[in-house]
């Protein structure tokens, strides 16, 4: 290095150290404000929830619309996600179930939504999550709702009827598969792959031509798969990042999703009723009488008022009341004006409206 680049790069480096010091001058403060909001949300009610989604989202969209670069938005807003995530902490460690076991989707799902310095817990199972945050041992609860390629995840849908829990928040997460071996497997002898079925789902193709005589083993979750190849030779899993990372396997062949965007939908769970963040959407689900022209009825509200859908599922009913169930998304806040209208004439026409939450649309 000459001289003269020497000394630019000696210059540089001095103005980071600048700069770093005013960063971390700058977060503590932020820290500090926050620390204060815990105390007046605590003096004003002991029960207060220091999380406030309507709010971390203006944060983050703040934080995009200002962004100049040469940082894109995306990662600007997930610097900030951290930042809030470690100030939230100050005030509460947030405490989080997910759908495990650790390495899931799932937990990449929460993981984005509060950030690293949330308490993440895994479950078993899907209502296990449900029941984990109605019982007050987390704070929320996080579950898939939907995938790109595959639809809906019925299980979450249903665990929903029954449940007194609102949706708090929505994340959606692209999902790349990679077909993973242990240090111990044989390359060129691979017998068997183990996944979870949607996985192999969104795989198929690639499965077909290039592994079509592996025998496919559907397992709990794809961390279980990463797992249990550690102690098989001739087997295979396909995971993702996560799961690779925590049991460290070797990709030997990445991103081998059929469908580029594959992307998968989760929702947030808590006992909150979040305030409009000024681009929400809302969750309800419909019960509708057996008679012809029911879906028709259902919909028309919507379209009188100029509210957007963005999901209409059909659920079999399990009960005489609930013959036919719809899950319905849409653009709105329950506050506003129009979604209010839509849900008393919708209300009208149905056998049971429940409101499932009302929330700010996903922001990273
Ligand atoms: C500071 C607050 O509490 C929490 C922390 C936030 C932050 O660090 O910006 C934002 C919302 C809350 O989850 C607040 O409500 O303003």
């Amino acid at each position: 290095m000459s001289e003269e680049s020497a000394k630019n790069l000696k210059a540089l480096r001095e103005k980071i150290d600048d700069i770093d010091h005013k960063i971390l001058t700058l977060i503590s403060e932020r820290a500090n404000c926050a620390q204060q909001v815990a105390k007046v949300k605590k003096t004003f009610n002991a029960d207060a929830f220091f999380y406030r989604p309507e709010r971390e989202a203006q944060v983050l969209r703040s934080v995009m619309d200002s962004n100049q670069g040469p940082l894109n938005d995306e990662e600007m807003a997930r610097l900030f996600r951290e930042i809030m995530s470690a100030c939230l902490a100050l005030e509460q460690p947030i405490k989080v179930a997910y759908l495990g076991p650790e390495g899931t989707f799932t937990q990449a799902a929460a993981l984005k939504h509060f950030g690293q310095s949330a308490i993440s817990i895994p479950m078993s199972a899907i209502d296990e999550v449900f029941r984990e945050v109605e019982a007050g041992a987390v704070n929320y609860g996080v579950v898939p709702v939907e995938n790109s390629t595959e639809g809906v995840i019925n299980h979450t849908l249903d665990s929903f009827i029954g449940s007194p829990l609102q949706i708090c928040g929505e994340v959606e997460l692209r999902i790349h598969h990679h077909l993973l071996i242990a240090d111990t497997t044989k390359k060129d002898k691979i017998s068997r792959i183990y996944s979870h079925a949607q996985s192999f789902a969104q795989c198929r193709k690639w499965l077909d031509s290039h592994y079509p005589h592996a025998e496919r083993i559907a397992v709990n979750s794809n961390a279980e798969a990463a797992k249990r190849i550690k102690s098989e030779w001739h087997s295979a899993a396909i995971a993702g990042d996560m799961a690779a990372e925590l049991y460290s396997l070797e990709k030997i062949s990445e991103k081998i999703e059929d469908r580029p965007d594959n992307s998968t939908r989760f929702l947030i769970i808590g006992n909150q009723a979040v305030p409009a963040s000024g681009d929400d959407k809302t969750s309800i689900v419909v019960a509708m009488r057996n008679q012809p022209g029911a879906l028709h009825a259902l919909l028309e509200p919507f379209h009188t008022h100029n509210v957007d859908l963005t999901r209409v599922e059909t659920r079999p009913s399990t009960s005489g009341t609930w013959n036919y169930v719809f899950f319905i998304d849409f653009i709105g806040h329950i506050d506003n004006e129009d979604v209010s209208k839509v849900l008393v004439e919708v209300g009208r026409r149905a056998s049971e409206l429940k409101v499932l939450g009302s929330y700010p649309k996903g922001v990273l």
